[in-house]
């Protein structure tokens, strides 16, 4: 379980993150969905420890989230982070040498399900490659949260189908939690179990999908689109 409370995250003058106390329960995939700057990936860098919080505090299992427990979190950058000069191959091994819970026979069953060229090159790779292979490496990990900041973002149709695919595919929602932020509803909705809203630096809800649909008979874009008014 993933705890936040009263979570306040200040750069300079900017507070991109206002006072949010919510909780991710284990076992669910979470979509965290909002506008550009809305404060998506300054609460996943915060989950992930990448940084800390300003004021409030922030628990993962009940332990704080110190370098140590971070290890529980494999976290996906929306920005680059795979070095240009190797090969998938080379990348994969890379990875699997810093992080303990890397499995190695999973990195290659993703790696064919991603249809990557283990001997090409990063810097050979297209954007759509750059992504699934930075896919392939954080889903390869057995880390009990998962977290990816905006998987799909820039992807053409086809490669959002086969990175949400895999998410289903590879996850073990039995040991695994998954928190991904995106603003491509529609393709995730279909995997999401749990939605929280954020705008403005504040989580405006926190639902349950089938909820959604069942209670409220809408789809997550219809509600979404009440919600914001
Ligand atoms: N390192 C930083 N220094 C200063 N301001 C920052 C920094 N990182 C984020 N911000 C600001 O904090 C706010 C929230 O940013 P954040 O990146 O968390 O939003 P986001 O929802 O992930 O946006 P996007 O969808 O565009 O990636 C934005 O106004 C952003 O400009």
């Amino acid at each position: 379980m993933i705890k936040l409370e009263h979570v306040t995250k200040r750069y300079l003058r900017k507070v991109a993150l206002d006072d949010v106390t919510v909780t991710f329960h284990p076992g669910n995939i979470i979509g965290i969905i909002g506008e550009n700057g809305s404060g998506k990936s300054t609460l996943l860098k915060l989950m992930a420890g990448l940084v800390s919080p300003t004021r409030g505090n922030i628990t993962i299992d009940g332990g704080p989230v110190t370098r140590k427990a971070s290890k529980k979190v494999a976290y996906l950058s929306e920005r680059e982070e795979l070095y240009d000069c190797f090969t998938v191959r080379e990348t994969i091994a890379f990875f699997a040498s810093q992080f303990p819970d890397f499995d190695r026979e999973k990195a290659e069953k993703l790696m064919r399900f991603m249809s990557l060229k283990p001997q090409q090159r990063v810097k050979h790779l297209s954007k759509g490659g750059v992504a699934r292979l930075k896919m392939t490496v954080t889903l390869a990990r057995n880390a009990p949260f998962v977290l990816l900041d905006e998987p799909l973002s820039g992807l053409d149709p086809f490669v959002r189908e086969a990175v949400a695919e895999s998410l289903l595919s590879f996850l073990d929602l039995s040991r695994q939690t998954l928190i991904v932020s995106t603003h491509e509803i529609q393709e995730l909705e279909q995997v999401i179990d749990t939605v929280a809203v954020i705008r403005d630096g504040k989580v405006l809800k926190v639902a349950d999908v089938e909820d959604i649909r069942e209670t409220k008979g809408k789809n997550l874009v219809e509600w979404m689109r009440e919600l914001y008014g």
